[in-house]
């Protein structure tokens, strides 16, 4: 896998004319890498996510997976999104097959492949459940099952944990690095975050105010085992340190 945006430019028609939100963007992900984009709100984290999943399009550069150019969605980018988009009338189990069922999957396949990845995230017992009676840490579980189902070749996430409590956060960011580990699966993340994102990742974008720009790359050099105690470590602080330093630098641009 490979996703390669080139020099990406998008703006948005509005009633005092053309609003700039991102610039000049050139970033990557590579096979089975954890990478994550901050920045502050505003910054277009959102807008370039949704159009890595095809939701949106450029308004001037590329984005491609293995040499593809995305025109739209596709089975090989899953998408976890904040807020919790399950279908409340649905079972859990349910809600991870829709998207196999989408694809025309067999009966045979769409019924192992949800009992392997609700067993993956630890919701086998939920499997009857409706998205109602799970907590916010589960119902984000159940989303990234339901991403995971598709066997995508890359998993796209847009702050899924910032709806969450501080406790249930820490603990989805323990379960989201172990299942990277098991799992093998690229992973691109935005967050606001910036602790997350150095716990999380290999590879921070730091990206400036609108219209957002790349203001640095940062290779986070933790081991890849980690648990809450490497926050505690004086060079997880100087990563902190040093981004949250550089979102300072900067303001957003006036809106109009
Ligand atoms: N469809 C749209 N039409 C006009 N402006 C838009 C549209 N979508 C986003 N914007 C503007 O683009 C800018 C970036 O929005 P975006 O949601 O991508 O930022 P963000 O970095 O994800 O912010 P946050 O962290 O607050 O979610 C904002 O100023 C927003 O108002």
């Amino acid at each position: 896998m490979h996703l390669e945006i080139t020099d990406l430019y998008k703006s948005f028609p509005t009633q005092q004319g053309s609003l700039s939100v991102l610039e000049a963007i050139n970033l990557h992900v590579e096979t089975g890498e954890f990478v994550c984009v901050v920045g502050a709100s505003g910054s277009g984290k959102s807008t370039l996510l949704r159009m890595v999943a095809g939701l949106d399009l450029p308004t001037t550069g590329l984005i491609t997976v293995d040499d593809k150019t995305v025109v739209g969605p596709g089975p090989d980018r899953g998408m976890v999104f904040q807020r919790y988009t399950l279908y409340p009338w649905m079972t859990v189990a349910k809600n991870v097959e829709f998207g196999l069922k989408l694809q025309g999957f067999s009966q045979k396949e769409r019924r192992d492949r949800v009992a392997y990845y609700l067993d993956v995230v630890g919701l086998t017992a939920f499997a009857k459940a409706l998205p109602r009676e799970l907590s916010g840490g589960m119902k984000q579980r159940v989303a990234i099952a339901r991403a995971l189902a598709c066997q995508p070749k890359i998993l796209l996430m847009d702050e899924p944990f910032g709806a969450l409590d501080v406790q249930t956060k820490e603990t989805m960011q323990q379960f989201l690095l172990n299942l990277w580990r098991q799992t093998g699966t690229s992973i691109l993340m935005i967050t606001h975050d910036v602790g997350e994102a150095v716990f999380l990742s290999q590879r921070v974008y730091v990206l400036t105010a609108r219209p957002g720009m790349v203001q640095r790359e940062i290779a986070v050099d933790l081991p890849s085992e980690r648990t809450y105690l490497v926050k505690r470590e004086s060079k997880f602080q100087q990563y902190q340190d040093e981004i949250m330093d550089l979102l300072r630098t900067t303001e957003a641009a006036p809106l109009a």
